[in-house]
């Protein structure tokens, strides 16, 4: 299972303080134990020098003779049972028990590399300089504690299991360095040479793998694999290139690990691309939404983000207390989250970060009968994060939220999908996706390679000098059968809820677009899914950048196709977009 939904690891420093309680009194029932032993010990030395102030004649007394041989065997056997009657499996068995009854999960050593891994994304996704985060600091502040020599060396460790040479070279350097402040060190130098020296080699620094292995073989001569390694790297050389300085270490970050858009949306997470276009800057503007009675007495503010297509903010649209009631229903609810499969069942992604290859396209694939395809592009995780449904007669405050949602969209929700909430973690993200289901019969093992539709403002043209694709047809047939069974059209809208703003990072982003919102509690980003043919709009592809520090909380509503024939009619041409949520007209004039 995923590694820390925040509340499990609230738990996890619980049951941690419970833990300190045990060890106290288990080193208390130690001391009793061995003073106990250093009592009989006394006693020992205390008969002793008295028969040897006796002298030899001691032995000669019957009773005394009884006495030592007594002392010998039955008393003896008392020591012997204090000496193994150590309390330790009691104590441990005890921890065990009252782990199993307060059911808190306990991390395992894929929850140890989990996190590590969630470090690494933050690290790329952010770029976080490795001295500095193991240092506790991020973009310049001291955030937490530092991580020591071995702690360092282990994130080092899951980057190498996971084939990830870049990481581990960065992380097995900054543990070197820490262990030369440490004593005694934390991790013994000879164990980060090795995975240091094979990074290197594997970044193709061949003579500096080989420089490596022979210290290790100096410091370490009885090491396993020391001289033998030397060996394979010196064949590998052949003699060649031994003389002279050794090439500088020149660490590339792999080209492409299955995210074609990467450096986009991670330029886009770290806010370094403009929030509105050019062209947009001077229309951009703020209304209030009154198109409904009693709206004119308690108008609704909205921040229109960009146009064409559009995407607005709705201010203040769902209150503190809502937003608290909604977590407490969702929290014993939030469970690895799962996606809604074309056919309309619930599925849950494998959130296992087993591989940092990721399938941006998880989602849109469908599942055949008898359950996700066994590929391993399709295990790999495309959402971390846990979320729950909430339907709307589990409590008043959800049908009051469902109602608002129909104020302010103008939308019809009688076919919209239940309340979705989300808790992102460490690191939680959401990689880049549609909300409406777009590919339909693959079949076994079918996928969708991560490719760009079209290309990203602020990043390299990839199709050169004849312009940008304008759409993409392919692949785009028989998609409309994706939500067949609900019976309800696509979704043509989607309303996500802030509920909550993580301290850093956690932006939804438009890769295609170039379009950043960074969570404002209280508030809801709206966009339309569909265009007004009733299409897919291949511009909304978007994504949940990873949590840096804090909680991100968000609560979605998918609206449906079924029943907008009125509140959002249908244009004929392409590209009729609105100006504002609730044009009805293609070619209205200003709300
Ligand atoms: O959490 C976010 O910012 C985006 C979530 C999202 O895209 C979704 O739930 O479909
Ligand atoms: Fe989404």
């Amino acid at each position: 299972d995923l590694f820390t939904a925040i509340a499990d690891l609230q738990h996890m420093l619980g049951a941690e303080k419970d833990v300190t309680t045990v060890i106290d009194k288990y080193i208390a029932a130690e001391r009793e134990r061995l003073d106990d032993l250093r009592r009989y010990a006394h006693e020992y030395v205390h008969r002793n020098a008295h028969a040897e102030a006796v002298g030899p004649e001691f032995v000669t007394n019957p009773i005394n003779a009884y006495l030592l041989i007594k002392r010998l065997t039955s008393e003896w056997k008392k020591v012997e049972n204090i000496m193994l009657n150590n309390k330790a499996n009691t104590f441990l068995k005890n921890i065990t028990d009252n782990r199993e009854r307060s059911e808190v999960k306990f991390p395992g050593e894929e929850d140890l590399s989990g996190a590590a891994i969630a470090l690494l994304r933050l690290q790329d996704t952010y770029k976080l300089d490795t001295l500095d985060l193991s240092n506790g600091v991020i973009r310049g502040e001291k955030v937490s504690n530092k991580l020591s020599g071995h702690d360092t060396f282990e994130v080092g460790r899951a980057a190498y299991n996971q084939k990830d040479y870049y990481h581990c070279l960065m992380w097995m350097q900054v543990a070197l360095n820490k262990i030369e402040n440490e004593s005694p060190p934390t991790v013994e130098e000879s164990e980060i040479l090795e995975y240091l020296a094979y990074s290197l080699y594997q970044q193709g620094n061949v003579r500096r793998a080989l420089s490596l292995t022979k210290r290790l073989a100096k410091i370490a001569p009885n090491h396993p694999r020391a001289k033998g390694n030397v060996k394979w790297y010196e064949d590998m050389l052949q003699g060649k290139d031994m003389v002279g300085d050794l090439p500088p270490i020149v660490n590339k970050r792999v080209e492409f690990d299955g995210i074609v858009e990467r450096d986009a949306y991670e330029a886009l997470c770290r806010g370094e691309i403009p929030p509105v276009e050019e062209k947009w800057r001077n229309k951009l503007r703020c209304y209030l939404k009154r198109d409904k009675p009693f709206l004119k007495i308690a108008p609704i503010k909205v921040e229109i983000l960009r146009f064409d297509p559009l995407a607005v903010l709705f201010k203040n649209v769902i209150s503190d207390s809502e937003i608290e009631v909604i977590k407490e229903l969702a929290s014993p609810k939030l469970e690895r989250a799962t996606v809604k499969g074309p056919d309309g069942t619930l599925i849950t992604v494998d959130y296992r970060i087993a591989k940092r290859l990721v399938n941006w396209n998880t989602l849109h694939i469908v599942s055949p009968k008898g359950g996700f395809p066994k590929s391993k592009k399709m295990k790999n995780k495309c959402l971390v994060g846990f979320s729950a449904w909430l339907k709307g007669d589990l409590d008043p405050v959800i049908d009051r939220v469902n109602r608002r949602i129909e104020d302010f969209t103008g939308l019809n929700q009688a076919t919209s999908e239940e309340l979705q909430v989300a808790n992102y973690g460490l690191g939680g993200h959401y990689d880049p996706h549609f909300d409406f289901a777009r590919i339909a019969n693959y079949g076994l093992g079918g996928h969708y390679e991560p490719h760009y539709d079209m290309s990203l403002r602020g990043v390299p043209e990839p199709y050169g000098k004849n312009g940008n694709r304008i759409a993409t047809v392919l692949f785009y047939k028989e998609e409309k059968n994706a939500f067949k069974t609900l019976n309800t059209g696509n979704r043509i809208a989607t309303v996500l809820f802030y509920m909550s703003q993580p301290e850093l990072g956690g932006a939804t982003v438009f890769n295609h677009l170039g379009t950043a919102v960074f969570p404002s509690k209280n508030d809801a980003l709206f966009w339309y899914n569909l265009r007004r043919d009733g299409e897919g709009d291949l511009r909304t592809r978007h994504a949940a950048c990873p949590v840096l520090l804090g909680v991100k909380w968000v609560s979605n509503k998918w609206i449906h196709e079924k029943g907008q024939e009125f509140t959002r009619p249908c244009g004929l041409e392409e590209g009729v977009q609105e100006n504002f949520v609730g044009d009805l007209s293609p070619y209205a004039n200003d709300p």
